[in-house]
């Protein structure tokens, strides 16, 4: 995976220091990795809705009132929604691969969905795609992936890695 997303930047990219949003928009699978990872990692784990008024919802009544949790992270790690959810593939999000049918949603969905979406994607490909074009990073082994749930998610202790200059990127 990290070979593949470094040469995309490098393809895309190069040693530009100002990324373009058409830039961006090529950087698709950069975009996969960013989308597999809210998968397994939601920053926002779920949210949940009042029902309104009286429904029935995949064969089950639902009384008006009635608070719905929706949980992404849940979601996102069944094996009915996701083949191998534990897997770490951003293939899944490939272009032509089918889409998930209400079984994704980092951002949540319909029209009270977060926001800042659009914003924060491009953010963080801005930031992972400058950090590719740059740095070299390995993973210091012997760390837990435990998270931190205080309602986002953070990771518990950190990612801590080895971080060198990429040898023709020195800038
Ligand atoms: C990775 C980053 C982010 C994630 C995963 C995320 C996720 C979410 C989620 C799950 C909700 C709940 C929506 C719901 O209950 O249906 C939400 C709401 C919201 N988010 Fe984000 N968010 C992110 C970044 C941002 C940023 C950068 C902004 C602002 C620039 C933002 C602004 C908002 C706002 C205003 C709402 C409330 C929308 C409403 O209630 O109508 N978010 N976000």
């Amino acid at each position: 995976m990290f070979p593949r997303v470094q040469k995309e930047v490098d393809a895309v990219i190069g040693m530009k220091q100002q990324i373009s949003y058409d830039d961006l928009g090529e950087l698709t699978y950069l975009s996969q990795v960013l989308k597999e990872t809210l998968r397994l990692y939601p920053s926002a784990p779920g949210t949940h809705r009042e029902v309104v008024e009286d429904m029935t919802a995949g064969g089950y009544n639902v009384p008006g009132g009635a608070i719905l949790q929706f949980d992404s992270y849940v979601c996102g790690r069944m094996d009915k929604f996701f083949e191998d959810p534990l897997r770490f593939d951003p293939d899944r999000f490939h272009p032509d691969a089918p889409k998930p049918y209400y079984t994704y949603y980092p951002f949540s969905l319909g029209p009270r969905a977060c926001l800042g979406q659009k914003f924060a994607q491009m953010e963080a490909k801005v930031v992972m795609a400058k950090l590719l074009q740059r740095f070299e990073f390995s993973l210091v082994p012997g760390q837990s992936f435990d998270i931190l749930d205080t309602g986002t998610l953070r990771p518990k202790s950190g990612v801590v890695c080895s971080v060198t200059h990429r040898e023709n990127h020195k800038m």
